[in-house]
C-alpha cells in the first residue's frame, strides 16, 4: 500500500535516514540524494518523466535548502511539476519565503515536528494531484462542480460546517473577504483559525497574490523582528546579508499572523506602523518603503484582557479588531460534531487507501459527549489513530481513545438521554440503518454488541424490521 514515492534531498545523513523512518512508517516510499547533482541524475533515471501521470514519478521531492555545491532551490527547476517542499532552519526562514515565489509548493522549519512534516506531506502531495486532475480536463462543467464541491451544503471553501454557528461564519467571511478590513479571528487552538484565513484570501480580490502564514509562537523573540520586517546588512550580530521580511514578501497579498497574542511589544509597536501608515522600515534602516498587505490575525487569547494588563497594545488591539470573526469550539457544533467524524473518517481512509470504515453506536455517542478541548486538530488525530488501531472496519470507542467514561453510564439503560436529546435508540437505529444493507444480522448484532434475538426485538420496537429475509 504505497502512498507514493518520496525523493529526500539532504546532506545530512541523520536528518535524512529519521525522515525516511518517518515516512516509511506512514506507506510511502523513500529514495535518497545527499547532493543536488545526486538528485540530479535519479530524477533523470525515472523513465516516464515527461508523462505528469507516469506512476513511477515521484509524488514529492523534500529538499533542505542548504545543501553542498548546489542550493536546493534548483531541485525546484529540475523537478519537472513534482512538487518540492523546502524544508529550512528559522534562520533562513526568508529565503525560504522567496523559494516559495520561486515555485516550491511548501516550506518546513527544522528542527520540524514529526506530525507536522507528515501533514505538510500529505497535504503537498494532495495539492498536486488536484492540480494535475484540474489541468487534464478543465471545462466549464468541471470549474462549475468544483464550485459546488468547494461551496457544499457540508460546508465553505473546504471548511465543514452545518451549524447555526458556522453558517453564521460563513456569511461573515463572505462579506468581509472582498473587502481590504483587517479581520481578527477568535478561536480554541484546533478549531480552523488558518483554514478561516485561507478561505478569506481565497474570496478575496488579493487571490493571485501571496498568502504568508506565519505562526508568531512559533518564532524565537530574538528573531521575529527580523523575520517579519526584514533587517539591513549589520544591523544586529549576525546580520551578515540584508533581508526582505515576511511582510514584504505578502507584498499585494495576504499576510495571516496566527498566535498574535505571543507577539513581542516590540513588534507590536512595529506592526502597527505598517497598518497605520502602508510603509515598512526594515530593522537597522532609515529608510521605509510602502507595501500594500491585508492583514489577518489569530489567537486562541483574550486580546482585550492582555491589553488591559499591558500585555497587549491596546491601540493595536482595536485596529486588529475592525471585524472580529468567533469560530465556536468544537463541542458547540450539536450535529456537526459527528457530521465532520464522519467526514474525516472517510478522508482519513482514502488517504490510508482503505475500504470505508463506520462508528459504531457507542463511538457515535462517546464522539457526541466528548468535550473535544483541542478540536478539529484533536479529533483528526484520533481518527487516524483508530483508523490504524481498529482491528476491523469499525471504529470502537477503545480505538478512538478519548474519554468514554461517558459510555458506560449511558449504555447501562436504553431509555437514559444522551445529550442533544439523542438517545440510545437514535444511534441504535441509525447504525442500524445505515449498515443493514452490507452485514449479515449476526454481524449488526456483534458490532451492537447485544444478541440477535435482542436485535430483533428491538428492530421491531422501533419499527425497523428486517428488510431481507434471506438466512443470515
Ligand atoms: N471545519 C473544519 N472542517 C474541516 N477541517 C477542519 C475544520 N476545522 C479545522 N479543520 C482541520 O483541523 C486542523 C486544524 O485547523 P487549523 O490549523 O486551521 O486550526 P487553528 O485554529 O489555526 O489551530 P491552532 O490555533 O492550533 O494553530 C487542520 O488540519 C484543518 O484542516
Amino acid at each position: 500500500m504505497s502512498q507514493g514515492q518520496i525523493l529526500i534531498v539532504e546532506d545530512e545523513e541523520i536528518i535524512r535516514a529519521s525522515l525516511r523512518r518517518l515516512l516509511e512508517r506512514q506507506g510511502y516510499g523513500v529514495t535518497e540524494a545527499g547532493s543536488v547533482h545526486e538528485a540530479e541524475t535519479l530524477l533523470r533515471q525515472q523513465p516516464d518523466l515527461q508523462k505528469p501521470e507516469a506512476s513511477e514519478k515521484f509524488a514529492l521531492i523534500i529538499s533542505d535548502l542548504r545543501l553542498p555545491g548546489k542550493p536546493g532551490t534548483e531541485m525546484i527547476n529540475l523537478a519537472n511539476g513534482i512538487p518540492v517542499l523546502i524544508m529550512t532552519s528559522y534562520a533562513s526562514l526568508n529565503s525560504a519565503v522567496s523559494t516559495m515565489k520561486q515555485g516550491a509548493v511548501d516550506y518546513i522549519a527544522k528542527p520540524f515536528d514529526h506530525a507536522e512534516m507528515l501533514q505538510r506531506v500529505a497535504e503537498a502531495i494532495e495539492k498536486q494531484s488536484n492540480l494535475n486532475a484540474e489541468s487534464s480536463a478543465k471545462t466549464n462543467a468541471e470549474a462549475m462542480d468544483n464550485e459546488h464541491l468547494s461551496n457544499s451544503e457540508n460546508g465553505f471553501n473546504g471548511i465543514l460546517g452545518q451549524c447555526d454557528g458556522m453558517h453564521l461564519l460563513f456569511r461573515q467571511i463572505k462579506k468581509v473577504a472582498p473587502t481590504d478590513a483587517t479581520v481578527l479571528i477568535q478561536g480554541e487552538s484546533g478549531t480552523g483559525k488558518e483554514l478561516v484565513a485561507k478561505a478569506i484570501h481565497e474570496n478575496s480580490r488579493r487571490i493571485n497574490g501571496p498568502m504568508i502564514s506565519v505562526n508568531c509562537a512559533a518564532i524565537p523573540e530574538t528573531l521575529i523582528e527580523s523575520e517579519l520586517f526584514g533587517h539591513e546588512k549589520g544591523s544586529f550580530t549576525g546580520a551578515t546579508a540584508a533581508r526582505t521580511g515576511l511582510i514584504e514578501a505578502a507584498n499585494g497579498g495576504t499576510l495571516f499572523l496566527d498566535e498574535i497574542g505571543e507577539l513581542p511589544l516590540e513588534a507590536q509597536a512595529r506592526l502597527l506602523r505598517v497598518l497605520q501608515e502602508g510603509e515598512i522600515r526594515r530593522v537597522g534602516s532609515v529608510q521605509s518603503q510602502s507595501v500594500n498587505v491585508r492583514l489577518i490575525a489569530a489567537t486562541h487569547r483574550n486580546l482585550r484582557q492582555l491589553s488591559s494588563q499591558n500585555e497587549f497594545r491596546e491601540d493595536l488591539y482595536y485596529r486588529l479588531k475592525v471585524v472580529e470573526l468567533r469560530i465556536p469550539p468544537l463541542r458547540e457544533r450539536g450535529n456537526d460534531i459527528l457530521m465532520l467524524a464522519e467526514k474525516l473518517l472517510a478522508k482519513t481512509c482514502k488517504k490510508m487507501d482503505l475500504e470505508l470504515f463506520s462508528l459504531a453506536p457507542e463511538t457515535m455517542a462517546a464522539i457526541s459527549q466528548y468535550q473535544w478541548p483541542g478540536n478539529v486538530r484533536e479529533m483528526e488525530h484520533a481518527i487516524e489513530r483508530a483508523v490504524i488501531l481498529s482491528e476491523d472496519n469499525i471504529i470502537t470507542p477503545e480505538n478512538l481513545d478519548i474519554d468514554v467514561r461517558v459510555k458506560q453510564t449511558l449504555f447501562r439503560q436504553d431509555s437514559e438521554e444522551l445529550q442533544d436529546g439523542l438517545t440510545l435508540e437514535d444511534y441504535f437505529q441509525r447504525f442500524v440503518l445505515e449498515h443493514q444493507d452490507q452485514m449479515t444480522e449476526t454481524e449488526l448484532a456483534q458490532k451492537l454488541g447485544i444478541s440477535r434475538k435482542t436485535l430483533w426485538e428491538r428492530r421491531q420496537r422501533l419499527g425497523i424490521p428486517r428488510k431481507k429475509t434471506t438466512a443470515t
